[in-house]
């Protein structure tokens, strides 16, 4: 039977599809639909060529391993090829795996693992050193990342015997990293990522590997090449063995002996992902015996031994109401779209920024579109792809602005690698009332009763160009507002103005919107530095001492002091009596200038509890394990933390012994 003309004609146009997602995908990390969108017309391409085999092609995708080489890293041939994995959505396929694999093997029992959503690695180790990381490439040859990758610490590189080994795993981005690079890649005016795999991904393909040690990768390992030199059987042997030569398993992995297990684990986890501080995009099943892998072997795409069970993305339907151009304190406008609300995996959501305005054009979204939201990451809604369908030709294009909507300036960027278009005018009443909105907040300045609506009176009438202006207002010039305000509430702000001056170091610092820097930073930064003036004239090393500051905060918190309207701002401060220094007493305590940290359940006290009574010995408490951490308490089923001070060489105390040491 030969295959109709319109058909072929499907099948082309498939393929090319398919080869264009891969580019923006694995090429520039930049994907313009989901990864369900892509499953389900990768599933059809499949399909096609099921139905009508005379259509498929070598070069069809469904042939090979989706990746695609870049070239400016070294390629090198795998021992073995990296192959991906089938997957599926639903109940039926893992039921269907399950009866093809048993009907060989009635006793079969499957090792299940996460999914992590990251980027596959594969690592050489000769006499346990590690000299060589290859990326999967396009299955056959990979790029050889080796200097990229030694700069991610929970990769060895030395194992703890002096073995020859090979070994794969997962590079992925953890969640809050993800969101850091993105609020740091906003305030850039770059293109930010689309989920923490684009992240990972982008991330190892930088060429300068010192700026890839800045981004905090990290990685699980799951595989292993030629497991019979090693005597090992099972996969679940060969994770063990793993754990102990020093390279970071998951503690999630399972056994399941059954299918009805199988959908448990791969249920319990898609209600359970959230709890994870990285992003898992399903489960995979192996099956846990090498020699039944051995036997059912591999097809050129993919193992038969292994499954992943993706998870659903929740994804809704709904119409942008409009899109509304908003200008941020550094200028950059971002188009956001509102939406009729609608419920998105236990939140309700009624806005999705769509980040900048080549990110509309690409996937020519309207207002007035139809469109599909999911949350990426399981976190950040994201307009995902519009339903075309439901045009009705009223829809409209939203163009990049040239002047800006707020103030009527110019537009445009500010350098030409940026994707951001920015309002150029420097006195724009929007910046300006972004920064005061920020410098009034409650973790600032905390000046009630001077919302949104006055501040923007206020800023229009040229009260203020600045937040110190605040501090030089007046009953006469707060009259001037007009109708609407009366004495009361001329008197009410000008006390509440006049109590914040009295505000706290982090406060003041939080309220200057210095740039990556949160109200936690600003603690630490009050706590090392006392006052203003030291902070103005530290050193970049003196700043990345500060927990929980690395370079780019370090450097972002330079750049914020050195700049000539920083400094008037600060001297109007100071002149106005706003306070500068740290006022809390530090305690001296027998923990002055220790960070402790805490990992598993306490019996005295809860993680609140803990953290007031090392300030109050004068110690600082932190929540995560860094190098700058002095003392790790451990209570009932410590975590990660505990694995991280070993290596960090942390000194580890259990509950009895630090609080008999620290009384
Ligand atoms: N949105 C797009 O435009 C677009 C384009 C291309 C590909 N994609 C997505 O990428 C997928 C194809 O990529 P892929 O070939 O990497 O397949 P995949 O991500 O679906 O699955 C295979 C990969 O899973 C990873 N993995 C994570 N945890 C693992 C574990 N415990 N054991 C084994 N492997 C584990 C490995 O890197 C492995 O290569 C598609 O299914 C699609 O979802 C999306
Ligand atoms: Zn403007």
């Amino acid at each position: 039977m030969s295959v109709p003309a319109k058909l072929r004609e499907k099948y082309e146009k498939l393929k090319k599809e398919i080869e264009e997602h891969n580019y923006r995908y694995y090429i520039k990390s930049d994907p313009i639909i989901s990864d369900t969108q892509y499953d389900k017309i990768f599933k059809e391409l499949i399909t096609l060529e099921e139905n009508f085999p005379e259509l498929k092609t070598q070069d069809s995708p469904t042939q090979r391993v989706g990746g695609i080489i870049v070239n400016e890293f070294k390629k090198v041939e795998h021992t073995l090829p990296m192959l991906s994995l089938d997957n599926t959505y639903n109940e039926k396929d893992i039921i269907d795996f399950n009866q093809k694999i048993i009907k060989n093997f009635p006793n079969v029992k499957y090792y299940c693992e996460l999914k992590i959503d990251g980027v596959s690695i594969s690592l050489k180790y000769k006499k346990g050193k590690l000299i060589q990381a290859l990326t999967r490439g396009d299955g056959i040859f990979g790029e050889d990342v080796t200097q990229n990758i030694k700069t991610i610490r929970s990769i060895p590189l030395n194992l703890n015997e002096k073995i020859d080994i090979e070994v794969r795993g997962e590079v992925f981005m953890p969640i809050n990293e993800f969101k850091r690079i993105n609020e740091e890649r906003e305030i850039e005016g770059l293109n930010i990522f689309a989920n923490p795999r684009n992240s990972a991904a982008g991330t190892l393909k930088l060429l300068d590997s010192s700026k890839v040690s800045k981004r905090r990768l990290d990685a699980f390992i799951y595989y292993i090449l030629f497991p019979n030199n090693y005597n090992l059987k099972t996969q679940e042997e060969a994770m063990i063995f793993l754990k102990k030569l020093g390279f970071k398993i998951n503690e999630h992995n399972k056994i399941c002996k059954n299918e009805n297990e199988l959908i448990d684990y791969w249920i319990y986890w898609s209600n359970n992902r959230k709890n994870l501080d990285y992003d898992i995009d399903g489960a995979v099943a192996k099956v846990n015996e090498f020699s039944m892998q051995r036997e059912l072997g591999e097809t050129s795409r993919a193992p038969r031994w292994a499954i992943a069970f993706k998870f659903k993305a929740e994804r809704k339907l709904t119409q942008i109401k409009n899109i509304k151009l908003q200008v941020g304190s550094s200028g950059i406008i971002t188009p956001v779209a509102e939406f009729e609300a609608i419920q998105l995996e236990g939140s309700t959501v009624k806005k999705a920024s769509l980040h900048n305005f080549e990110y509309i054009k690409e996937r020519d979204i309207r207002e007035k579109d139809f469109v599909y939201v999911e949350k990426a990451g399981g976190i950040i809604p994201q307009v995902v792809g519009v339903k075309i369908e439901k045009r009705t030709g009223e829809e409209k294009i939203i163009l990049e602005p040239q002047k800006c909507p707020e103030c009527g300036g110019k537009t445009g960027k500010i350098n030409p690698s940026e994707v951001a278009i920015r309002c150029l005018n420097p006195l724009c009443p929007a910046k300006l009332i972004r920064i005061l909105e920020n410098f009034v907040s409650r973790d600032g300045m905390n000046i009630e009763g001077l919302g949104p609506k006055l501040i923007e009176r206020m800023v229009k009438s040229k009260l203020i160009s600045d937040p110190s202006d605040l501090y030089y207002l007046n009953s006469f010039k707060l009259a001037t507002l007009g109708s609407g305000i009366g004495i009361k509430t001329i008197n009410n702000l000008l006390s509440e103005i006049e109590k914040s001056k009295d505000s706290d170091l982090e406060n003041l610092l939080f309220a200057l919107g210095i740039p990556l820097v949160g109200i936690k930073n600003a603690k630490n930064l009050a706590i090392k530095f006392k006052s203003i003036d030291k902070i103005q004239t530290s050193t970049l090393h003196e700043l990345m001492e500060v927990e929980g500051i690395g370079e780019d905060m370090a450097r972002s918190i330079k750049e914020f002091f050195n700049q000539e309207d920083v400094k008037k701002i600060l001297l109007k401060l100071k002149n106005a009596n706003v306070n500068t220094v740290y006022k809390k007493e530090v305690k001296e305590g027998k923990l002055s200038g220790y960070i402790v940290s805490q990992t598993g359940e306490l019996k005295n006290m809860n993680r609140r509890e803990f953290s007031k009574y090392v300030e109050s010995k004068g110690g600082i408490f932190s929540n995560n394990v860094t190098k700058k951490t002095k003392i790790l308490v451990v209570g009932e089923n410590p975590g990660s933390k505990l694995e991280k001070a070993k290596k960090f060489g942390i000194s580890i105390m259990l509950e009895e012994e630090f609080f008999k040491n620290y009384n």
